[in-house]
């Protein structure tokens, strides 16, 4: 059983802590600590992804097997495994918050598959560690089901993002205080496997610059060109600034995923930022029902909305300027930094017209058809119109006998659309007008648009009734949501329920239309 290659090049290649064991402490000098994951008392695996274990080489009968649970519930290592977490910093809400690290994430290994790729399989939620300042090293089932359906939820809907093998719970009580509002209580505890080429964040070279060590910088940025980024060539600074700007360029199309699909991660500090532009932490984040670009689902930030829906872009271009100052070091001259921060501006913006082209089902996009969007978005905004319901309907529209009728079930709010019809016949007539225009065929617009605009994505009470149900015992809702979420574009007869509005229960419930960061 498991005959798997593990050949970790992370800690072969790179500087650890000298100190063993999970003493809290400041680690200097080094990328990681060894740690082991601490023993949970009865792991069982909730739910796996098919796809994963098969792309890393588990047999389904390996996955339902008991050693399965205790290697991916803490209790076991396979051999070749040899467990870490990775020392990072970084800026989280503006600030700079100096050393955090994986305080409750534990790599077990980097595996190579028989196709030769290279994925490092992490547990979150896997006890403590020298990171973990306090806290307790654990998570709770309700966040590990949600970290685990989004990852692959997103992965299906072909954004850039981390993935999920399994999601275990391990039969132990963890103490939560889901509202900070001093009521801490028992919830049951969780734990997932997450996969990843590689899961350093922009924190991981931010931390060593903050102290000056510019020797250990040089040697992780060295170590992630050549080990993540082979593809490029030359040396010295032509080749860092060859990469920075391919992580700005990764990162501007991950964002751009992002805003086409309605996705709202929540907390983009520093830390949870991927250098390879994958999608990382699915902590308090959201999905947009009624269109809203001030949204943000955590409570933490509901004040100052510094994550909300529409500051993405922003966001992360102020991170990658972080970036950019922790890799100023290993350049001369910063000119190489500001045009990568400026190649992320170029592809964002190019990545945002084709986002338009797509979702209008048009062949290309013109400045006028910016506008045409933008006016859409401010409608959709004031009218309270879902955004996925709104898009998946527009390609039933008959550009030559335009009506709202295709996007009935769009709103929200009777009397708001009401009001906003006149204004929404308006510009449905100047779409119509401009498609009229366009060279695509009806069924190559409808087509086009069908698959950019998914008609299921992983709403927030959807995943809040699977945790519900799986807290009382039933993990099968969380089964179920995954099987529709591995098919977003697809019209799923039968299962209409996981393609519609919001109810209105669930419009300011907690869970559902706000989430703690507590997990
Ligand atoms: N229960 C916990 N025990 C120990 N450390 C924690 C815990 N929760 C969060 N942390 C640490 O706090 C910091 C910020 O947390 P954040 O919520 O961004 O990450 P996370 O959800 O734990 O994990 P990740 O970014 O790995 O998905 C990280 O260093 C994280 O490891
Ligand atoms: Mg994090």
């Amino acid at each position: 059983m498991f005959n798997l290659r593990f050949d970790n090049t992370f800690v072969h290649e790179l500087p650890g802590d000298a100190e063993p064991g999970g003493q809290l402490r400041q680690v200097e000098g080094a990328l990681y600590s060894r740690v082991d994951p601490t023993p949970v008392a009865a792991p069982r695996v909730l739910a796996h992804s098919a796809e994963m274990a098969a792309t890393l080489g588990f047999s389904e009968a390996e996955v339902v097997s008991a050693e399965f649970a205790q290697v991916f519930g803490g209790n076991a290592l396979l051999e070749g495994m040899w467990p870490w977490a990775a020392n990072y910093g970084g800026h989280q809400f503006g600030q700079w918050a100096g050393q955090l690290g994986d305080g409750r994430a534990i790599s077990l290994g980097e595996l190579v598959n028989a196709a030769g790729e290279r994925w490092e399989l992490q547990l979150k939620g896997a006890g403590r560690t020298p990171y973990s300042r306090g806290a307790d090293g654990r998570a709770v089932l309700r966040s590990s089901v949600r970290e685990f359906l989004c990852s692959e939820a997103m992965h299906h809907l072909g954004v850039p993002t981390t993935r999920a093998l399994c999601l275990l719970e391990t039969g132990e009580p963890v103490l939560r205080d889901m509202f900070y509002d001093g009521h801490a209580a028992p919830e049951s505890g969780a734990i997932v496997c997450r996969a990843a080429p590689s899961f350093i964040r922009f924190g991981n070279f931010e931390l060593p610059a903050s102290r000056g060590d510019v020797t250990l910088l040089r040697q992780l940025v060295d170590f992630t060109i050549r080990r993540d980024f082979p593809e490029l060539s030359g040396q010295g600074e032509a080749l860092y600034a060859e990469w920075f700007a391919q992580v700005c360029e990764r990162t501007a199309t991950m964002i751009a995923h992002w805003m086409r699909v309605g996705f709202v991660h929540g907390v983009m500090n520093t830390d949870n930022m991927s250098i390879l532009g994958l999608t990382i932490d699915y902590g308090p984040y959201g999905w947009i029902d009624n269109f809203d670009p001030d949204w943000t689902p955590n409570t933490t930030d509901a004040q100052r909305r510094r994550y909300r829906f529409g500051q993405q872009p922003n966001v992360a271009w102020w991170n990658l300027s972080r970036l950019a100052g922790a890799l100023a070091p290993l350049f001369d001259d910063v000119a190489p930094l500001q045009a990568g921060l400026d190649r992320y501006a170029e592809v964002y913006a190019a990545a945002d017209r084709v986002n338009i082209a797509r979702k209008l089902g048009l062949a290309e996009c013109r400045d006028a058809d910016v506008v045409l969007m933008q006016d859409l978005h401010g409608l959709m905004a004031s009218a309270e119109i879902d955004m996925t319901l709104w898009f998946r309907a527009l390609a039933e529209l008959d550009p030559l006998a335009p009506t709202l009728q295709p996007m009935d079930d769009a709103f929200y709010d009777e009397a708001k659309q009401r009001g906003a019809e006149p204004a929404l016949m308006d510009w449905l007539t100047r779409y119509a007008t401009r498609l009229v225009d366009d060279p695509l065929s009806a069924d190559a617009r409808r087509a086009r648009m069908r698959a950019a605009n998914p008609c299921h994505v992983l709403r927030n009470y959807l995943a809040q009734q699977a945790i519900d149900q799986a807290s009382a015992g039933d993990p099968s809702g969380i089964h179920e949501l995954l099987d529709v979420m591995r098919h977003p574009y697809d019209d799923q007869p039968g299962r209409e329920a996981f393609a519609s509005r919001r109810p209105d229960w669930a419009r300011h419930k907690a869970g559902c239309s706000m989430l703690s960061c507590s997990s």
